[in-house]
């Protein structure tokens, strides 16, 4: 499959500071991908490399098959990087018609996309009523307007109230799932987790890891309290093989299908010991990355 966003090796510099060091990226057609990495990684500087707005100091960046910032990419690329910028005194209709005039895009758009991001209703209110989340929403609606191919967001749920972070994240599985490509980031776990197929994870300029979310979240476990403990072991163990189980805590923690749980408890109970709890316990993506980004640093930064 044809990457929409192919990226090898990129790297740019701001004098002795290395924004992107080295960044490899693919994002591929209709997945919503994850550009995760705390404050300072690169997130914004490779996102306004993509949209064309910035040079890379080298590399190679294809976007949908040719060059960023160039016409016919843009033509099909919607963006919104940083803060959008609105007139405060005109209502949101009005600064899409605006933009939707500039961009050469019928008019019966801008109500499309007013629609697409549960704008319409308030789409006659000054910009500057709007709350921050209905900000970001028109944001949204803007980069929509030449129904892209390709959507680039930057933290779009970046100081949003849990309210307006919900209808975001709502609005970029809804663009996900009508088959729109979407490039997004974020330095909130949780949210890629929600939200996204894949994730590329930068820390200090480099890509530490590419994986779909579940894989990055790693193999579920049972989590199993029994007693007494070391015989709950040797049963699990000869069940599952010796690698399969691991002292946790008070707990024991077993690599297994969770569907599995029914026949390891009655197994414990056969043999007599006493199972007072047995859940499923799944790696946070949170635990991953801090595995990853310390790794990285280590040995990266040196
Ligand atoms: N125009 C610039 N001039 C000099 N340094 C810059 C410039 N833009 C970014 N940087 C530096 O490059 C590094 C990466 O910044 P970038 O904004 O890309 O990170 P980010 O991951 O998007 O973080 P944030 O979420 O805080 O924006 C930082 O050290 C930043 O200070």
């Amino acid at each position: 499959m044809d990457a929409l966003v192919e990226v090898s090796g990129l790297t740019k510099r701001y004098g002795d500071t290395l924004a992107v060091d080295g960044v490899d990226l693919r994002v591929l057609p209709g997945e919503v991908y994850g550009f995760l990495g705390p404050n300072g990684a690169g997130k914004t500087t490779t996102l306004r490399i993509l949209t064309g707005l910035i040079a890379p100091t080298s590399g190679r960046v294809r976007v949908l098959g040719g060059t960023p910032g160039r016409p016919d990419v843009l033509g099909k690329t919607g963006s919104m990087i940083e803060s959008p910028a609105f007139y405060p005194y005109l209502s949101g209709l009005d600064n899409l018609r605006l933009l939707a005039e500039y961009a050469e895009v019928p008019r019966h758009r801008v109500d499309e996309v007013l629609d697409l991001v549960d704008l319409r209703e308030r789409s006659r209110d000054r910009f500057s009523a709007y709350s921050l989340g209905m900000k970001q929403r028109l944001g949204v609606a803007a980069a929509l307007l030449k129904d892209p191919e390709l959507v680039i967001l930057d933290e779009p749920t970046n100081g949003l109230d849990p309210a307006g972070m919900r209808d975001m994240r709502r609005l970029i599985r809804e663009l996900g799932s009508d088959g729109r490509t979407v490039l997004l980031s974020s330095h909130l776990l949780g949210e890629v987790q929600q939200i996204c197929d894949r994730v590329g994870i930068i820390d200090a300029g480099r890509m530490v890891a590419e994986h779909h979310v579940e894989d990055l979240r790693g193999e579920q476990e049972l989590l199993i309290r029994a007693a007494p403990r070391e015989s709950a072991h040797s049963v699990l163990s000869g069940l599952l093989g010796a690698d399969a189980v691991h002292r946790y805590d008070d707990m024991l923690r077993v690599q297994v299908d969770p569907a599995r749980a029914a026949d390891l408890n009655r197994a414990l109970v056969e043999a007599g010991i006493a199972v007072s709890e047995l859940h499923t316990s799944e790696r946070a993506l949170e635990d991953v990355f801090f595995q990853l980004t310390t790794t990285g640093a280590k040995s990266d930064v040196g």
